[in-house]
């Protein structure tokens, strides 16, 4: 059993597939980037707030000391953090910087267990083929891209953009699968 600190449903549907059992107990934190944070250390940062954040709660509510998940993933492009749209203007807009290029995901796992904490990075290349200026309004308007990362989810219409992925599919959907596992088994307790 863990707490997944998260109120994202993609990552309650990949911690099914792992067949880790778990209970959501979202953290609510406000994300903001420290000066001086290379989109590595802001992803790794924020999952480790999320999953310490809801430790302290547990703790603080006498409940069971069940390992804690916390998840980020962003969108990198250029260097720059894309975040989630705030708009129609700006989401379509980071699909249009997307598009006919590649770019990284940053997905970052972190588990606190026992006054410990275990961090694992996933980073994947992501290669969008070039997009009509409809394709991008017809795709913003499906309301797929408004809460996601970078504007697209590779788990819905957008797998049809991507012509290439290195990397985790799970990790591009918010919850690197691979790295949790490990991590996972590190502190025996794997959910098969
Ligand atoms: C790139 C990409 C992102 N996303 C999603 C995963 C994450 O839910 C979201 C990134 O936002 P996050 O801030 O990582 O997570 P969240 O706000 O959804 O949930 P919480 O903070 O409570 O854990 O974008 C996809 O679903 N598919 C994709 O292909």
């Amino acid at each position: 059993m863990i707490y997944l600190a998260s109120a994202s449903p993609r990552r309650q549907e990949l911690l099914r597939q792992l067949g880790v059992e778990f209970d959501v107990m979202p953290s609510n934190i406000h994300e903001v980037r420290a000066a001086g944070e290379s989109p590595a250390q802001y992803v790794a940062r924020v999952a480790g707030d999320k999953a310490r954040r809801v430790a302290q709660w547990v703790r603080e509510r006498g409940l069971p000391a069940h390992p804690v998940l916390g998840a980020d993933t962003e969108v990198v492009i250029d260097g720059e953090i894309l975040g989630k749209p705030e708009n129609a203007a700006h989401g379509m807009d980071m699909l249009r910087r997307l598009a006919g290029r590649t770019h990284e995901v940053l997905s970052a796992v972190c588990v606190w267990h026992r006054e410990k904490e275990y961090t694992a990075l996933s980073t994947s290349r992501v290669t969008f083929r070039p997009l009509t200026p409809a394709e991008i309004e017809q795709y913003w308007k499906t309301g797929e891209p408004r809460d996601k990362a970078g504007a697209y989810a590779i788990q819905g219409r957008a797998a049809a953009f991507i012509a290439k992925l290195e990397g985790s599919y799970s990790g591009v959907m918010g919850l690197p699968l691979y790295e949790l596992d490990e991590i996972l088994r590190k502190i025996g307790t794997d959910g098969i």
